[in-house]
Formats: C-alpha cells, sequence, structure tokens
C-alpha cells in the first residue's frame, strides 16, 4: 500500500474508533446546507428586487423574503457551527481518553527516551487536527461544493460570457492565494512542532528546578530554551509576513474582479444584454464563489494536517502494550519461591548486558540482600521482579511457574514496593496511603498503618491531617516523612514480596528505630528483597548477593561472605571502622 493511501486508512480507522456522533453530524451538515441554499438564493432574490427597484416598483414580499433568506441563513449557519462544536469536542474527548488509556498501557521501556513528554504531548494535541477535519472542515467541503457549483449554475444560466470572465478573474487570483495559503499551513505545522519541543524542554527544567539552581544552571537552561524560542519568533514572523500580504492579496483580487465584472458588465447591461439586476446578482456571486475557494484551500491544508497527526496517533496506536499474561492467578508466598534462572539483561536499544546469566533465589519468609556498587544492577532487578521488562534471556519464575504466565495486575498486587525517593502523588495524605489498592479504608484502617509506620505524629500536625493536600513531587513533605507514607501504603497493601530499596535511609535515628521495628513487624512471613546502600542494614539478612559487572560474585550471609569474599570483606572492615566511608559502596 502507498505511503498516501496507508495514511488516509489511519485517518479513517481514527474517525471510526472516535465514533463522531452521525445525528450531530447529520443534523450539522443539513444546517450548513440550508445555509449555503441561502447563500445561494439569495442574490437571485437581489436581483429581481433590484430590477423591481429599477423599474421603479417596490414588492415588500420579495424585501421580506429576502431579509427572511438572510435571516435563517444565518441562523443556520450558527446551529450547524455549534453542533459541529458539540461533535468536535466530543471526538477529541474520545480521542484522548484512547490516548491516555493506550499510554497506561505501555510497557515502562516506551517511556525511558527522553522526548516522550514532547510525544505525549504532540499527540494529544494532534487530536484537535482530526477533530477539525471531521467536522468543520468535512462540512465545509460539502457546502463548498454546493456553494461553488450551485453559483456556477446559476451564473451560467444567467450569462455565460459574464461567467466565463467572473471565473477567469477569481481562478487568477487563486493561482496566488493557494499557494501562499499552503506555506502559511506549512508554517503553522512547524510552530506547533517546535512549540511541542519548547513545552518539552520547559516540563523538564520545572519538575528538576532544584537541580538547575543548585547548579546555578539557569543560563544554560535558558540558552537551551533561547534557541527554540528564537526559532519560533522567526516562523511567527515569516507567517506573519505572508498573512500582512494574504489578506491585502484577496482584497485586491475581489476588487479587481468586481471592476472587470462592474466595466463589462455595465457593457452588457447598456447594450441590453442583462439586466441591472443580473449585475448585482453577478458582484454578489464573486463572494459566493471566492468563499467556498478559500473554504477549499482549508480543507486541502488540513487535509495534510490531519493525516499528519493520524500517523503519529496511530503510530502510538501500534505501540506494543505491556503482557498482561494469562488469568492465571500467581500461587501464595508459603510456598512461591522467587528464582532468576540464568537471566539477562540488556535495556531495549542497548547491546550493553547489564544483567549476565544471573541465577537468584527469593524465599518465603527470608530476606535477601542485594548488595553491590553503583551501576551494578540492582535496580534492574528490582524492575524484572515487576516486570516493568522482560529479560532477554532466562527466565523469573514465582513458584516455578514463569512470572510472565501470571496475570500482570494479579502478578504486581502480589508485591509492595517502597523506592528510594517514595515518590507520592498529588492528592491528599489519605489518597496517597491508600494509593492503588482495590477496596476501602476507612480512617481508623489509615490512622492505624500510619502509626505503624511512625507517620502518625507529622500526619496529626499537618494543617488538615488525613486531608492534607500532597503538591505536585510531595515537596511539602520530607524526604522521611514521604518515606514514611510509603511505608503505611504497604502496612495497609499487605503484600506477599516486600521490596525495599534502602527503605529507612532518610530517616533520623530516632525514627528510623521506630520505622525499623515496624518494618520488621511488615516483614514478618514475608519474602523480603532488600537494595541496601549501607552494609549495616544487611547484616541480618538471610542471604547476600554481592553484584558485580552484571554477576554475582558472591552469595551467603554476613559471616559466610565475610570468610568467602575479599572485597565484601574489606569493605565491612572499611565500612564499620569509619562509617564516613559509606561512598565507597557506590563506587
Ligand atoms: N532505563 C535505562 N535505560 C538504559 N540503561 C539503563 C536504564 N536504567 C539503568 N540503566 C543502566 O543499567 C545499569 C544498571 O543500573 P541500575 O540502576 O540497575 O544500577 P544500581 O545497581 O541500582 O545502581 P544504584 O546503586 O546507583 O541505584 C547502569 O549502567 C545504568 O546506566
Amino acid at each position: 500500500m502507498s505511503g498516501a493511501a496507508t495514511s488516509y486508512g489511519l485517518l479513517w480507522r481514527l474517525l471510526r474508533v472516535a465514533r463522531p456522533s452521525v445525528g450531530q453530524l447529520g443534523a450539522a451538515a443539513t444546517m450548513a446546507l440550508v445555509s449555503a441554499a441561502g447563500t445561494l438564493c439569495f442574490p437571485l432574490l437581489a436581483r429581481r428586487v433590484v430590477d423591481q427597484l429599477a423599474a421603479g416598483k417596490t414588492d415588500a414580499l420579495s424585501i421580506g423574503l429576502l431579509a427572511a433568506i438572510l435571516v435563517g441563513a444565518a441562523l443556520a449557519s450558527a446551529l450547524s457551527a455549534y453542533l459541529l462544536a458539540c461533535v468536535g469536542h466530543g471526538l477529541v474527548a474520545r480521542l484522548r481518553a484512547m490516548l491516555v488509556d493506550k499510554l497506561l498501557k505501555l510497557p515502562v521501556a516506551a517511556f525511558d527516551q527522553d522526548s516522550t513528554g514532547e510525544r505525549v504531548s504532540r499527540v494529544l494535541s494532534d487530536c484537535d487536527a482530526i477533530s477539525e477535519l471531521a467536522t468543520k472542515q468535512a462540512v465545509n467541503l460539502l457546502t463548498g461544493v454546493l456553494l461553488l457549483s450551485g453559483s456556477v449554475g446559476v451564473l451560467l444560466m444567467l450569462d455565460v460570457r459574464l461567467t466565463l470572465t467572473l471565473l477567469g478573474c477569481v481562478a487568477g487570483a487563486f493561482c496566488v492565494v493557494i499557494p501562499l495559503a499552503l506555506l502559511l499551513e506549512g508554517l503553522a505545522r512547524s510552530t506547533q512542532d517546535r512549540t511541542a519541543k519548547l513545552g518539552g524542554i520547559l516540563t523538564h527544567v520545572f519538575s528538576e528546578i532544584r537541580l538547575v539552581k543548585a547548579f546555578t544552571a539557569e543560563g544554560r537552561e535558558r540558552a537551551r530554551s533561547a534557541e527554540e524560542i528564537e526559532e519560533l519568533r522567526r516562523l511567527g514572523l515569516k507567517a506573519s509576513k505572508i498573512n500582512a500580504a494574504l489578506e491585502p492579496v484577496i482584497g485586491l483580487a475581489l476588487t479587481a474582479a468586481i471592476i472587470v465584472i462592474l466595466v463589462y458588465g455595465t457593457g452588457r447591461v447598456s447594450s441590453g444584454a442583462i439586466s441591472i439586476g443580473t449585475l448585482t446578482a453577478f458582484i454578489l456571486y464573486i463572494f459566493n464563489v471566492a468563499a467556498p475557494l478559500i473554504q477549499l484551500t482549508n480543507f486541502a491544508a488540513e487535509l495534510q494536517k490531519a493525516r499528519g497527526a493520524s500517523s503519529r496517533i496511530g503510530a502510538l496506536l501500534d505501540e506494543r502494550e505491556e503482557e498482561q499474561g494469562a488469568a492465571r492467578a500467581a500461587c501464595d508466598a508459603q510456598d512461591g519461591t522467587l528464582e532468576f534462572r540464568g537471566v539477562s539483561f540488556a535495556y531495549p536499544g542497548q547491546e550493553r548486558r547489564v544483567l549476565d546469566g544471573l541465577d537468584l533465589a527469593f524465599r518465603p519468609g527470608t530476606t535477601t540482600a542485594l548488595v553491590g556498587a553503583s551501576g551494578n544492577g540492582k535496580t534492574t532487578i528490582l524492575s524484572l521482579i515487576e516486570r516493568f521488562y522482560q529479560p532477554s534471556e532466562g527466565e523469573l519464575l514465582y513458584g516455578g511457574v514463569p512470572i510472565g504466565q501470571l496475570g500482570l495486575a494479579d502478578w504486581r498486587g502480589k508485591i509492595g514496593y517502597v523506592a528510594q525517593g517514595a515518590p507520592v502523588m498529588p492528592g491528599s495524605v489519605r489518597a496517597n496511603i491508600t494509593y492503588g489498592l482495590p477496596g476501602l479504608y476507612t480512617d481508623a484502617m489509615v490512622l492505624a498503618a500510619a502509626d505503624k509506620a511512625g507517620a502518625l505524629a507529622f500526619i496529626e500536625q499537618m494543617p488538615q491531617g488525613l486531608d492534607t493536600l500532597l503538591i505536585e513531587q510531595g515537596n511539602n513533605l520530607s524526604g522521611g516523612q514521604r518515606q514514611r507514607i510509603a511505608i503505611a501504603r504497604m502496612f495497609l497493601r499487605n503484600p506477599a514480596i516486600l521490596i525495599l530499596d534502602e527503605a529507612t535511609s532518610n530517616l533520623d535515628s530516632e525514627t528510623e528505630h521506630q520505622v525499623k521495628t515496624a518494618l520488621e513487624a511488615l516483614m514478618q512471613g514475608r519474602t523480603n528483597i532488600v537494595v541496601a546502600h549501607r552494609l549495616a542494614t544487611v547484616v541480618h539478612a538471610d542471604c547476600i548477593y554481592f553484584l558485580e559487572g552484571g554477576k554475582v560474585s558472591g552469595a551467603g550471609n554476613h559471616h559466610e561472605l565475610i570468610s568467602s569474599h575479599p572485597y565484601y570483606a574489606r569493605l565491612v572492615a572499611r565500612q564499620f571502622q569509619n562509617v564516613s566511608e559509606r561512598p565507597a559502596m557506590h563506587g
């Protein structure tokens, strides 16, 4: 299939799934046709009235009819515009909801690219282009064709020579106008792309504003945006130049057409070939011919825009979704050992293996620690457990069943992950503690969980307690408070597999003790996986995996590793001698 056919096919596919209301669209088209018919009749009636006036007669009925047609056409046009807006807004809303749904179903890997934010906002605004084409432009095409063919038909009946003169004038004018209009459309598209790019850059900058300010990188960011802003200025200026030229060109062309028709037409009136009313009708029909031609030019431009938009949306809709797995439920924690068997992994699009033939076992009722210098794949192991990525080789088994065969939601429901940064979502403290949990929780249950996590005291001190709103990224909470909210969530979630990414690293010693006690209670009977940055955290683990270069270079409990793994023994000696040497782990 050719590229053009594919993009038209995509456009059609999107229109079908967005289901514009056929009833409303039909009513809008009918109203637009009524308005076009009124516009078409108006010059003919005006001709009659003018001829009557020229003959010294006044016909109240004709004048009344003329006024009624004018008002009726205007009302029908307004109603059509309103109905089209209704259809358009509904269509955009459905397309956007569909895209958001799709985005939520994409795997984590789809969001690893740098331009994700820009792509998402671009695609969401692309919906407008599809809606514009399906509603306003489709009806414009219909009325445009009707008005143009109707007008030309009527004019030919009135006077063939004058009609050909008129068409020649209008065609000449459009030879200049159409290229300018298409150029303008291209510029509008480039402007949209650049605006989306600038939006992407600024979203990044402001979500990491602390980093920018801490490193006094305002100048660098200003320069980065300045490039886009300058390009937008250049595009805007170009568009303004064309716009500035376009209006006078259209004005001049129409005036020239009127003059030609007047000069030529007056001669025809003098010779008695046509009446003065017919000449008036001709002048009025100039607009009936010019307006649809402008509409058709717009339609061509909007069609190009919608094709571009639909190919971007189509590409997103065709992206592979996260595998949901079979409906098979995961087994219970008691018999569910989580195993990595010969697991290797390279991030999508990269050759380097971050994990290389790993064999790991995480047993129920035990705590397993992952230890290793920074960048050795600890977080990657957690991502594979969460099924954010698929292993390149080997498999993960739970209770002997490959985890890919388990229902994804069921599987993730078994895991509780307390991430290092403990991100929070915008919303109340209550909404954050119960985030993603099915069922209803009473305040008493939420507060009991907060109490166990050592979060009760600071929640009670907040102005609205559980109803206090946490702003974006939880900036009105300290790191330790965010972590305790995340831990409280775990108490309610009650997961079979508990992943702690050094969950107590952000707490002061008093709270740390409190949370550790609570965590110990929480960890009872679960499969606990701890990513440790401080060796003190792993001393009591049942098993420690020491990761180096994507492989396990040592496994065993603390004492076993001290005797079998010289590097581990050296780190322990150094860290327990001098706590300040902790960063050695992050070598
Ligand atoms: N989304 C990604 N795309 C490509 N490479 C990645 C991605 N995430 C991590 N990596 C790379 O994979 C390697 C392992 O990263 P990982 O985050 O698993 O290490 P880590 O042991 O958890 O480090 P740390 O202790 O600093 O958190 C690193 O070299 C990192 O650059």
